[in-house]
């Protein structure tokens, strides 16, 4: 985001303030290494992707072979997987608990149908996708409005192009705003109110919308979708299979409000998670 070196304080998001995140987040990933270092015991299988890396990194140097494996490697992939990895669909489940404490007729939908066919005693699959047409709607209708990423990544433009009209030329930088359709009323109608039954057809199947990109679009699309996808079906799933979701005060949900960044979160709630009687 090259423009960020022009928002220095007191704006929060410029490149000192970057850099400082970016510090904190890189020494915090290096400790991690060192104490990995101290406890890897070699002949065990890896505990965690740290310890499976520095087992393969210390075999290519012993080889005379390191290539790109190193530390500072090391660090950047764990940068990919905390904060492209986990922020993003941590994010997404904090923002699917606030909607159904807000919507608690959905949560009631979603619970039914768990019970019907699904039941409390087996662990959930990917499988049942087919019989959970309610939950998959859910998540849909979740990642439609919350819009973690409410600016994308920069991409930039190999050839001139025009786009509606616009001529772009090569070089420009890019970046592809998928809220703006998500939360256009002419696909979306009253845009702004969690309905899941939006993406369920008159036969009680899940349809799903092309317009809802989360992970955007094209060849330089989220590489963790799929994983995304079964994270979000199995841990959301499994919370509704087994918990119930309620104002922390018994009747008040929280309100639906969001802390804008680089990821969007919801404000900070309070909220009771109790096991299902
Ligand atoms: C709900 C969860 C997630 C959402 C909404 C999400 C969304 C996105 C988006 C919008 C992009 C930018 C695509 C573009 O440049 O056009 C992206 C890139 C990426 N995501 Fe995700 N993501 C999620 C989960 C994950 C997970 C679980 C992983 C890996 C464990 C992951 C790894 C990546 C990586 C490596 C990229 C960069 C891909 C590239 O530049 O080629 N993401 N993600």
């Amino acid at each position: 985001y090259p423009w960020i070196r022009y928002f220095e304080p007191p704006f929060n998001i410029g490149l000192k303030q970057m850099t400082l995140i970016n510090q904190k987040l890189n020494s915090f990933f290096s400790e991690e290494i060192q104490k990995h270092k101290e406890t890897l015991d070699e002949n065990q299988p890896p505990r965690d992707y740290t310890e499976a890396y520095l087992i393969e990194m210390n075999k290519r140097i012993k080889a005379g072979n390191q290539g790109s494996f190193s530390e500072w490697q090391l660090q950047a992939a764990m940068g990919d997987m905390w904060t492209a990895g986990m922020e993003t669909t941590v994010t997404t489940l904090r923002f699917a608990v606030l909607y159904l404490l807000n919507y608690p007729n959905e949560l009631k939908k979603l619970h039914e149908e768990m019970d019907e066919m699904v039941g409390r005693e087996r662990d959930l699959s990917m499988n049942d996708q087919k019989i959970l047409p309610y939950l998959c709607a859910t998540i849909h209708e979740v990642q439609r409005l919350a819009n973690i990423l409410p600016i994308n990544l920069t991409h930039t433009v190999i050839e001139d192009v025009v786009v509606g009209g616009y001529r772009i030329p090569k070089d420009t930088i890019v970046v592809a705003q998928t809220p703006s359709v998500h939360l256009d009323e002419k696909l979306f109608p009253d845009p702004y109110t969690f309905s899941p039954e939006r993406h369920i057809d008159a036969n009680g199947r899940f349809v799903k919308n092309d317009h809802i990109l989360p992970f955007s679009i094209g060849k330089r699309a989220c590489m963790g979708e799929s994983l995304a996808r079964m994270e979000l079906f199995l841990f959301l799933g499994s919370l509704v299979q087994h918990c119930d979701f309620r104002p922390a005060d018994g009747k008040t949900p929280p309100p639906i409000e969001t802390v804008t960044g680089s990821v969007q979160c919801p404000a900070p709630y309070d909220c009771v998670i109790v096991p299902r009687t």
